[in-house]
């Protein structure tokens, strides 16, 4: 494997200042509760106005957004609902009696109420409320909050809140950033208190997300999306050159990496790179060109077996492959948060409208996490009960272990139950003293 392009920095953030000064504006809402949130929406988005979105609000809302596109929104939200539905039957309960008259159970209980942050500080996240609140909302969470940075003199734009409206949001809040998080994770305006905060948004969001955890769940801590093309020598080079500038948009961070068996491949695409990003509009045009700088690499590979091991070492967030025998690649890679097989779909698929979610694992979180799920709202809870016959093994073996590892109360937890059920009987319920 050579790097024809290696990254010349690896994502890096100012993290010790934003820790800081979030750890700061969350103490400052704990203490000081919705005026505090007030003030910080005030001062970081100039809004004013009401915080929690109407029911007239919402209506109004809807009426100022084009019919195409309301359509479109209802495809995207169709497919999001329809797969998770598919993931929901995959988590079932179950009742096993493992020993005679020893029955054992796992059950899935959702979360109680939710939180969604809609990112929409430089664009309009219209998609991160259908991905977040859909899957809450199949999930079977009773009480899903959701929330979203206001413009200046409008609130949330309409399209959002008819999106936020439409998956099923029961309390809206015009309130971004950490204000918003911290309104949701601490009950504020009328939300009931967060079990868990789920959705994308800037490094201040996460942040907020990484020190709330514990107090709340979270779905993760994310970081720069970032995005791989695995392509052969059967790959179109204006596809793969266009997915890569598509991805690179995202942020001035964000990187984007070609994997290739082929050089020719390679050049034509790196020739082509660089003219797609001119041709983006300007603010997009900054954050791929400096993408694809700073943090975009491409490597050469001998085969196919090799690619796949880089992909599993760098463990994208989203992984394209465009290459032949796509169900090789299906069952080889081992790494990613989302995958899309063949030129026919794209990571923009993925990201707006197929059916998958988009929140994804990024910073190689991918080793060990998948992206954001029906199963990240439902809690996978046990439960058992057995006859007294049953529990005549489970209390004579309780008791001597409990006895080992010092604890008596445990141990006579287990001797209660023996008298009980069996007072005729004589049990050793004390260890060997070779094994203690
Ligand atoms: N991985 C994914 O699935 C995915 C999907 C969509 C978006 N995203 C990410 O979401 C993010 C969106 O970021 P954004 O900034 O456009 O919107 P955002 O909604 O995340 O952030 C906007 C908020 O940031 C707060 N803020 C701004 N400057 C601040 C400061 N100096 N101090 C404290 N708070 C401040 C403001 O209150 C504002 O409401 C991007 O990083 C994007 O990559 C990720
Ligand atoms: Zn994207």
């Amino acid at each position: 494997m050579k790097y024809l392009k290696k990254a010349a920095r690896t994502a890096e953030t100012d993290q010790a200042d934003v820790h800081a000064a979030v750890t700061q504006m969350l103490a400052a809402i704990e203490t000081g509760g919705e005026e505090a949130a007030r003030r910080y929406a005030r001062e970081l988005d100039r809004w004013d106005g009401d915080i929690v979105v109407s029911h007239e609000a919402r209506k109004a809302a809807a009426a100022l957004v084009p019919e195409q596109l309301k359509a479109d929104i209802r495809f995207a939200h169709d497919n999001v609902r329809r797969f998770a539905e598919a993931q929901r039957a995959t988590a079932t309960d179950i009742a096993v009696e493992i020993l005679p008259g020893l029955t054992l159970g796992q059950k899935q209980i959702p979360v109680s109420a939710a939180g969604c942050y809609v990112p929409g500080g430089r664009y309009s996240h219209v998609a991160s409320a259908i991905m977040t609140i859909t899957t809450a909302k199949v999930a079977g969470v009773s009480h899903i909050a959701a929330c979203s940075p206001p413009r200046p003199g409008v609130g949330i734009p309409p399209a959002i809140l008819y999106t936020m409206d439409l998956c099923g949001a029961d309390v809206i809040l015009n309130m971004g950033g950490v204000q918003g998080v911290a309104a949701i994770a601490n009950g504020l305006f009328g939300v009931k208190k967060a079990d868990i905060l789920v959705g994308p948004g800037n490094q201040y969001v996460a942040e907020a997300k990484r020190i709330l955890f514990g107090q709340v769940g979270i779905d993760m801590v994310a970081g720069p999306t970032d995005s791989m093309v695995i392509a052969d020598v059967t790959a179109d080079a204006e596809f793969v050159a266009s997915d890569l500038v598509g991805q690179a948009e995202h942020g001035w961070n964000s990187p984007v990496w070609l994997v290739t068996s082929d050089e020719n491949l390679a050049k034509r695409v790196m020739a082509r790179v660089p003219d797609l990003i001119e041709g983006l509009p300007a603010p997009n045009r900054d954050s791929a060109r400096a993408a694809w700088a700073d943090f975009a690499e491409v490597i050469l590979c001998d085969d196919a077996e090799e690619m796949a091991a880089v992909a599993d070492d760098y463990a994208p967030e989203h992984l394209h492959v465009q290459a032949s025998d796509l169900d090789w690649w299906l069952q080889r890679l081992r790494a990613y948060g989302s995958l899309f097989l063949g030129e026919e779909t794209t990571v923009a698929f993925g990201d707006k409208t197929s059916g998958p979610n988009h929140v994804l694992p990024t910073s190689r979180a991918a080793r060990y996490t998948g992206g954001l799920s029906v199963h990240k709202f439902l809690k996978t809870v046990t439960w058992q009960r057995a006859t007294r016959a049953a529990a005549r093994p489970l209390a004579e073996a309780t008791a001597r272990i409990s006895r080992l590892e010092g604890m008596e109360g445990h141990a006579r937890t287990a001797d209660i139950r023996l008298a009980r059920f069996f007072p005729d009987e004589v049990f050793e319920l004390k260890p060997a003293t070779d094994e203690s």
